[in-house]
C-alpha cells in the first residue's frame, strides 16, 4: 500500500528577473508504507523543493500529490498546519529546538498543540527516550546538549506523533561520524518497526541505510537503486557508482 504519491509534479519559480526556473519538472514517484527512501542529487538539482511540496509547505504548479489519501493540491490553506502536526514528522540538518523549552518539552510540542493527555505524552515519550538514549536529557535545555544528542531529541520530536511519514532533510549534516553512525542505526531500527521515512542526504553512506535510493537530476528523477538482499557494502558500491555517473558531465 502507498502512503505517499506524486504524479507529474512540476514546479516552476520565477526569479528576480521574472524568468521561470523549472525546479522539478515532472517527477511521478509512490513510497510504500514502511519504505526507507534516501533521496540524493547535486546540489539544485530539486530535493528541497520537493521535500517542501511533501511537507505541504510548498505548493506545485502541476500534478497530483497524495499522502495518505489525502489530496495535498486540495487541502484548504488553514489546515495544512494541523495536517503537518497530525501525518508529519520533521528531522532538520540544524535541529529546530526551541531554546525557551527543555528537552521533554521540545518533544511534546507536536502532542501538547494536538491537546493530547499528559499520561499518553508520558508513556509514548518513556519507550523513545530508553531507544533514543535522552532519558537523562529531558530536564535540560537544548542549549546545554551536544549536536549529536539535540538530534537524537528532534527524532524524539518527529517520531512521538507516529506520523505517517518521517521526513528528514540532511539529518547527518551537522554530526560527527560517531553521531552519525547513531542516528543511521536509529532510523533503522525505526524503519524496521513499521516507520516510514524520506531523507534528503548528500552522503551515500548515509544512502546505504536506505532500502532505496533516488537520485534526481535537474528537477527529474534519473535512477534509481534498490537494497535489496545486498549487503549494505554493495549497495553503497552501487549508489556511489550511480552518484559518479550522475556527475559527470558527459551525461
Ligand atoms: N524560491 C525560489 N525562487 C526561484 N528559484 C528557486 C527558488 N527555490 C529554489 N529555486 C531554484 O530551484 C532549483 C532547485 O532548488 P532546490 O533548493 O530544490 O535544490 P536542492 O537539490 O535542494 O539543492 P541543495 O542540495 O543545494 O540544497 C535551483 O535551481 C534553485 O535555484
Amino acid at each position: 500500500m502507498n502512503i505517499l504519491a506524486l504524479t507529474h509534479i512540476r514546479r516552476v519559480f520565477a526569479d528576480d528577473s521574472k524568468n521561470q526556473v523549472p525546479a522539478l519538472k515532472d517527477i511521478s514517484l509512490t513510497v510504500d508504507k514502511g519504505e526507507y527512501v534516501a533521496i540524493m542529487g547535486e546540489s539544485g538539482a530539486g530535493k528541497t523543493t520537493l521535500l517542501n511540496i511533501i511537507a505541504t509547505l510548498d505548493k506545485a504548479t502541476s500534478g497530483n500529490i497524495m499522502l495518505n489519501g489525502v489530496d495535498l493540491n486540495k487541502l484548504p490553506e488553514k489546515q495544512t498546519a494541523k495536517f503537518r502536526r497530525e501525518h508529519l514528522g520533521f528531522v532538520f540538518q540544524n535541529f529546530n529546538l526551541l531554546d525557551t523549552f527543555n528537552n521533554r518539552d521540545n518533544i511534546f510540542l507536536p502532542l501538547v498543540l494536538a491537546k493530547t493527555k499528559y499520561t499518553v505524552m508520558q508513556q509514548r515519550l518513556q519507550p523513545l527516550a530508553k531507544q533514543l538514549e535522552i532519558g537523562d536529557l529531558l530536564e535540560r535545555y537544548p542549549y546545554e546538549i551536544s549536536g549529536g544528542q539535540k538530534q537524537r531529541v528532534a527524532a524524539a520530536r518527529a517520531l512521538i506523533t507516529q506520523p505517517d511519514l518521517v521526513l528528514a532533510d540532511e539529518p547527518t549534516g551537522a554530526l560527527d561520524s560517531h553521531n552519525t553512525e547513531k542516528l543511521l542505526q536509529l532510523f533503522e531500527k525505526v524503519n524496521l518497526q513499521g516507520q516510514t521515512i524520506l531523507m534528503v542526504t548528500h552522503s551515500a553512506a548515509a544512502a546505504s541505510h536506505s532500502k532505496r535510493t533516488l537520485f534526481i537530476k535537474d528537477g527529474q528523477i534519473y535512477h534509481e537503486i534498490f537494497k535489496g538482499d545486498h549487503s549494505r557494502a554493495e549497495y553503497l558500491q552501487k549508489i556511489m557508482t550511480s552518484l559518479a555517473a550522475l556527475t559527470s558531465k558527459e551525461r
